[in-house]
């Protein structure tokens, strides 16, 4: 098992794989996007590209559903205001979860995410969310150490999970003792322990694991987990758990989910911001000719997709 940081230790209850660690402390169809001015911004167009649609006001701006309310685009003025929104949609989540199955099975990614959950560690959701029914994974990890400045582990307890009361042993960190194949199976077997112990449910539709709700970003090539543009694990169909050694994106050695397993999903939150992903914002969202695919193109889950944009990384649309 993986050498921990001298801050982490392990829980020994749990079989040898993906034992936690102690913390102390084809593209989907095309959605229908309907924007209107910003209340700050004179640049986003009206924009109608198909008829059947819902379409109202927010606080900060506008939010747009598709024909079968499940996909939905929501901008917001600032990266702020939809930091806010993003703690009260993940909050609703987690009370919803918790009461239904008393377990909220949560996937985060990397990146610039994670600064946007800030708001989840201040009032009152630090205080109202029972953390202790959350069960906490990643979408990808980069294999190195979880000290390591490029780790996502590391990302996320220093900007997230530090600061809340989840247990300790609902923090499936991967094996950073491994090579990235074998961190992959390990981690895949650790999810395959959980469903079979009921923390995960398993999708009737397509047979792979279910996760409850997963809070992902988007690299400005479209990337998304360790997905990347044109890369042959796009099309890894039998895998829940993969690896990568040439990662386009340093560090080149990761593990990721894959795709069937990512749009097995319940409910996902799609966060970008920035005006360096305007463009594939638009080729996602809006009219762009674009023939290429991006992978954020291909997050079509189960349930519920919901994007959050601040309004540089709309303004193409
Ligand atoms: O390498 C990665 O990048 C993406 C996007 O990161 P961002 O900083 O541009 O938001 C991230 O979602 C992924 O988890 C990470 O490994």
């Amino acid at each position: 098992m993986a050498t921990a940081s001298s801050s982490l230790t392990f829980s020994t209850s749990l079989p040898k794989f993906c034992r936690p660690y102690s913390i102390s402390r084809t593209p989907p169809p095309q959605v229908s996007v309907y924007f209107k001015k910003l209340s700050i911004s004179s640049s986003l167009k009206i924009s109608r590209r198909t008829t059947t649609r819902a379409s109202s006001m927010t606080s900060s701006g506008i939010t747009t559903i598709d024909q079968n309310n499940k996909k939905v685009v929501e901008v917001f003025d600032t990266e702020e205001d939809l930091a806010v929104s993003l703690a009260k949609y993940t909050a609703d989540l987690s009370d919803k979860f918790a009461k239904e199955r008393g377990a909220f099975t949560v996937v985060v990614s990397g990146g610039s995410l994670i600064k946007s959950l800030r708001k989840l560690v201040e009032a009152p959701y630090v205080d109202s969310i029972d953390w202790s029914r959350w069960h906490v994974f990643w979408v990808d990890e980069r294999v190195v150490p979880k000290d390591h400045p490029d780790s996502n582990y590391k990302l996320a307890f220093d900007g997230f999970l530090s600061k809340v009361p989840i247990p300790p042993g609902n923090v499936y960190a991967i094996n950073d003792a491994l090579s990235s194949e074998g961190a992959a199976d390990d981690y895949e077997t650790c999810l395959k322990h959980l469903v079979h112990t009921g923390v995960i449910n398993i999708s009737s539709l397509s047979g792979f694991p279910k996760f409850d709700l997963m809070l992902v970003g988007m690299g400005p090539d479209g990337h998304v987990a360790s997905l990347f543009p044109g890369h042959p694990l796009l099309k890894e169909n039998q895998k829940w758990v993969t690896h990568i050694t040439d990662s386009p994106k340093p560090p080149p050695e990761r593990i990721t989910f894959t795709f069937p397993v990512i749009n097995s999903s319940a409910y996902i939150a799609l966060v970008v911001c920035g005006a360096g992903k305007a463009s594939i914002v638009q080729t996602a969202l809006g009219k762009s000719q674009n023939s290429e695919v991006f992978p954020v193109q291909m997050v079509s889950p189960e349930g519920e997709l919901k994007w959050f944009l601040d309004k540089d990384a709309a303004s193409k649309l």
